[in-house]
């Protein structure tokens, strides 16, 4: 590694239930977690119905930082709901919308951000979390996806067949989510045991529960 450069080692996190980051739990290390950051975004990935927004939210309150959900700009830009988009315009163009609002939002102050499932396959979307954020892909299981996306209706890329189509795009984008600087795998845990794992997940990319502030 050259001198000066922090290159924290990637990270999976397949500690306990609710994961632990150290004696004081993981409230302890959220002071931490935010130095570590720096003035990097956290930027949530995975399939629809990993919990990105959900937690995100969470983490978002636990950082003191912003919180966006890309899918919530995307529709207050067009003034439509994603399934109005994608059943409008098409796929593509929701594509384009996309990335233009992650270059929109990266270009403002550090937060938590929930992308769409599939924003992370943009390749210049990657390149800009890379630049300017950390990333944390939520690997959650197919059964627990269905269970959680299955009976609403807000996800077009997951109508009908949802078991079918939603293994099909986890085969096909499982190797680019493991690009995300951490990885985060769970069953179906409650909310507050998922946001307990990201961060001891954190915690230890960041350089153990004291968590270590990148050098200038
Ligand atoms: N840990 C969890 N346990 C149970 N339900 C969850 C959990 N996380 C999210 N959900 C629910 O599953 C659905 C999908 O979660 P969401 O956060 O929108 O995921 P994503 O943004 O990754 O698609 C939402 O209805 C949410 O309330
Ligand atoms: O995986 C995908 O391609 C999509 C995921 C959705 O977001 P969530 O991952 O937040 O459900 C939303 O952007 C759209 O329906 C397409
Ligand atoms: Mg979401």
């Amino acid at each position: 590694m050259r001198a000066g450069t922090y290159r924290p080692q990637r990270t999976r996190s397949d500690a306990g239930r609710g994961g632990r980051a150290g004696p004081g739990g993981p409230q302890a290390t959220l002071p931490a977690l935010r130095r570590g950051l720096g003035d990097r975004f956290l930027v949530l990935v995975g399939m629809m119905g990993s919990g990105k927004s959900s937690v995100g939210r969470r983490l978002g309150r636990a950082l003191d930082l912003g919180f966006v959900d890309t899918d919530a700009e995307i529709e207050k830009a067009a003034r439509m709901t994603v399934r109005e988009i994608f059943e409008t315009y098409g796929e593509p163009h929701f594509r384009a919308l996309e990335e233009r609002v992650v270059a929109r939002v990266m270009a403002g102050p550090p937060s938590v951000i929930a992308l769409g499932g599939g924003a992370w396959l943009s390749d210049a979307t990657r390149r800009l979390v890379r630049e300017r954020g950390l990333s944390v892909w939520l690997d959650v299981d197919i059964e627990t996806l269905v269970a959680r996306v299955g009976r609403r209706t807000s996800r077009p890329l997951a109508d009908g067949d949802a078991r079918g189509k939603l293994a099909a795009l986890d085969a096909v984008r499982r190797s680019v989510y493991a690009e995300a600087d951490v990885s985060v795998r769970a069953g179906d845990l409650p909310q507050e045991a998922m946001l307990a794992r990201v961060t001891a997940a954190l915690a230890t990319h960041l350089g153990g529960p004291a968590g270590r502030t990148p050098p200038a």
